[in-house]
């Protein structure tokens, strides 16, 4: 079943102070069906962050469509979109974005107390969560007293509490080290297979080798596209690298 169309997407971002214009996404068009696990990769400058700031509703679009269920997010009204993105939306950060002065439980139920959920139900949530994400002894730290790795762990149950319908995750390894970042993409992996929908930004062919399929955008347009299938990490790693280096050359003869 599909959860997401994209079509015809366009960004045009127009200087407040000058009239030059960037077409920093031309025209988007991808699906991502129930229960994927999708990577979106490209150069620097592509238009990954631009993408991802439409679809978790942080931007609006210059035009085309987002549909998430069946609901065009390009048309949602100012006033319905923070509750539209705390039932359909998670987010992971490359940075965490935790609350300093709020404990790691106390971030983590954050969006539940937002929507004023009930407190028996918020601690029937948070211990299944918890424990999947192996920081039940940490929940009465506060996010300087634990390490990058449980750090992101928190953003993550954070970003699973409300039930997503899709969670959105930019760079969600950039800040981590190598061994913190393959204990959250398997975390990553354990999830999806647990039905969770997942998109990712990610420079790393390493984390991309996680998904069941990466995009590769280029130019503002979703240029390629390559699914793991039965591939191991490790061949469909060698599999996305040799597309960044065709992905580069192109780039080069554009230039
Ligand atoms: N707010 C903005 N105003 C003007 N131009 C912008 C703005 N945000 C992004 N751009 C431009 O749009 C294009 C796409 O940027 P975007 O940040 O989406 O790329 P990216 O693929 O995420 O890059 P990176 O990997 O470096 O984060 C770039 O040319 C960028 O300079």
């Amino acid at each position: 079943m599909t959860l997401l169309e994209v079509t015809h997407l366009k960004k045009t971002y127009t200087g407040i102070f000058s009239t030059q214009e960037v077409q920093a996404l031309k025209d988007i068009n991808f699906s991502v069906e129930k229960g994927e696990f999708v990577s979106i990769m490209g150069e620097s400058g592509s238009g990954k962050t631009s993408l991802l700031n439409i679809l978790a509703t942080l931007d609006t679009a210059t035009a085309g469509e987002v549909m998430l269920e069946g609901k065009d997010l390009t048309q949602i009204k100012d006033s319905e979109i923070s509750n539209f993105r705390r039932d359909y939306l998670g987010f992971v950060f490359q940075d965490f974005n935790l609350l300093d002065n709020f404990s790691i439980k106390d971030n983590i139920l954050l969006p539940l107390v937002l929507s004023n959920t009930p407190i028996t139900e918020m601690e029937n949530r948070l211990m299944p969560i918890i424990q999947k994400l192996k920081i039940d002894g940490l929940i009465n730290h506060y996010p300087y007293e634990v390490s990058g790795g449980q750090k992101q762990r928190a953003a993550v149950a954070r970003a699973l509490i409300t039930n997503p319908k899709l969670l959105l995750a930019d760079e969600p390894t950039g800040a981590l080290d190598s061994k913190s970042s393959q204990s959250l993409l398997e975390t990553f992996e354990a999830i999806n297979d647990a039905g969770q929908t997942i998109i990712m930004v990610t420079h790393s062919t390493r984390a991309a080798a996680y998904s069941n399929r990466v995009l590769f955008i280029q130019d503002g347009e979703v240029y390629h596209e390559i699914y793991r299938g039965e591939q191991t990490p490790d061949q469909f790693m060698d599999k996305i690298s040799q597309a960044l280096v065709v992905l580069a050359n192109r780039g080069e003869q554009h230039e």
